[in-house]
């Protein structure tokens, strides 16, 4: 008999248990599916949209404790003596803010969302590229054309949905740095180029905000914490930017994915450590890693200059004249020449490629001299063309008149001049060998404008660009 009075065997006893468990896994279901739903929902240019995204930290905290998830999920940090449940407690409160989410900004955003960090941002105005992926991990080829702020976040959400992800899907300018760093306690800078590296430097300085900053090329990286508890801030170290032509980029010189990678994870390191309250910040030192030998060097710095022009003593930089000052321009020396705005030749000396495609259908005699390094020559070249590195061309001059003579006598018979074409790969370093040429006596030495990019561009979309 039940409660009712009603007969019951053990089989309708089972049968009960039987159709509660399916509804209770059915509920279950419902929970998990409800909760996905809900960590996929997001911030987008740091406005939350419907629903707000992952729950925010008083929830996770009950009445200031890890919630039962948390430890759970957590256990590993908190089995730390030197992290343990305040400095978890203290990630949980903390917000994050990632500049660039590219070769260091991608495994640093993985590691700040994976270690719960309660509120992470992401600033990015770029969209995914093949030619990313071999280092910026966070991406993959399923976001190849959309946001590096969208793929980034969906990445950081899937990992943990616990943590809110804010998206800034736009480019970090003086016009909207002040209002978006304003709502972060830590900031990471992964944008990897000097006119940022000043912008964000300066713009925590004024806002008292500690800066990760990291910064990897070819198989060299470092990282040093800045203006943190009195330390020197970006612009103590460098007063003033260097010349143009020194800044390198990855996009020109290489980089080996895991250099960014290393100096990201750092990038992490860094700043858990400051939301963390724990160890000790690489502040007043600089962290200094080269891959080929495998060393590791932690260098002292110089410390906080009383003459800073952003955060020295009498002459600290204010919201206003941060938001007036010109990054552009003061990053790049009126005497050096803007690798993108090289105009050394008269328009006669210059020719189109696709000019140059006309010449050599109808047969014309002629040498191409590729001036690119021989490691970029190895990459992809044109059928033919004769490759005299910028740098070897006062040594290998002989080599031109060799290879314009063998061309006279092969196609006309000594005839009629062959014509001379130098190419490299944007059309830059094409000028300075054409202009040295000339001083040379070819003076009929012609450069190819815009390179090996604009024969794929305008040519042969065949031809690999790099
Ligand atoms: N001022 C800025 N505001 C927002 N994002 C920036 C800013 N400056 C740089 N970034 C971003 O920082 C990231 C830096 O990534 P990384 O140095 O790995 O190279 P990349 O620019 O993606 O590619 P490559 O240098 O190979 O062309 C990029 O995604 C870039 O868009």
């Amino acid at each position: 008999m039940d409660s009712n009075g009603v007969a019951e065997t053990p089989a309708d006893i089972r049968r009960e248990i039987a159709s509660l468990e399916k509804a209770k896994a059915e509920i279950d279901d419902r929970i998990t599916a409800l909760r996905v739903r809900l960590s996929s929902y997001g911030s987008v240019n740091g406005n939350e949209v419907a629903n707000s995204s992952a729950p925010r930290t008083e929830e996770t905290l009950l009445n200031g404790q890890l919630s039962p998830d948390m430890i759970y999920r957590y256990s590993r940090h908190l089995l730390l003596p030197s992290v343990g449940v305040e400095a978890q407690a203290n990630l949980l409160k903390c917000s994050v803010l990632v500049i660039g989410a590219g070769g260091l900004g991608s495994p640093a955003l993985l590691y700040l969302a994976a270690c719960g960090i309660g509120r992470v941002g992401i600033v990015d105005h770029d969209v995914v590229e093949l030619n990313n992926l071999h280092r910026q991990i966070i991406h993959t080829e399923a976001y190849i054309g959309r946001s590096k702020v969208e793929s980034a976040a969906a990445a950081c959400r899937a990992i943990n949905s616990t943590v809110q992800i804010v998206e800034h899907r736009e480019a970090f300018r003086t016009s909207n740095a002040l209002e978006i760093v304003r709502k972060y306690d830590i900031v990471v800078d992964a944008t990897d180029n000097v006119p940022s590296r000043y912008m964000i430097s300066d713009c925590c300085v004024v806002l008292g905000k500690p800066l990760i900053s990291g910064a990897a090329l070819g198989l060299e990286g470092q990282l040093t914490v800045y203006n943190y508890k009195g330390g020197p801030c970006y612009r103590c170290l460098f007063p003033t930017p260097p010349p143009t032509t020194a800044c390198q980029r990855c996009a020109d010189s290489g980089v080996l994915g895991v250099v960014p990678g290393v100096i990201g994870c750092l990038q992490a390191l860094e700043a858990i450590k400051v939301a963390g309250a724990v160890g000790e910040p690489l502040s007043g030192r600089m962290l200094l890693f080269d891959a080929l030998s495998a060393r590791i060097r932690v260098v002292k710095i110089r410390g906080r200059s009383p003459q800073c022009e952003a955060c020295g003593e009498n002459s600290k930089l204010t919201e206003e004249q941060f938001c007036n000052f010109n990054y552009e321009t003061f990053t790049q020396s009126p005497l050096s020449t803007s690798p993108l705005k090289l105009h050394l030749l008269p328009s006669e000396a210059r020719i189109t490629s696709k000019e140059y495609n006309e010449r050599i259908v109808k047969g014309e005699a002629h040498v191409l001299v590729d001036v690119r390094p021989a490691h970029h020559y190895k990459i992809i070249s044109l059928p033919k063309s004769l490759n005299i590195p910028l740098a070897s061309m006062e040594a290998r001059l002989s080599e031109v008149s060799a290879a314009l003579a063998r061309e006279e006598g092969h196609k006309n018979n000594n005839s009629q001049s062959a014509s001379l074409y130098v190419i490299c790969r944007r059309g830059n370093d094409s000028q300075r060998a054409v202009q040295y040429l000339h001083k040379m006596g070819f003076a009929s030495a012609k450069d190819i404008i815009g390179g090996l990019e604009s024969w794929a561009h305008d040519v042969d979309p065949s031809f690999p660009t790099y």
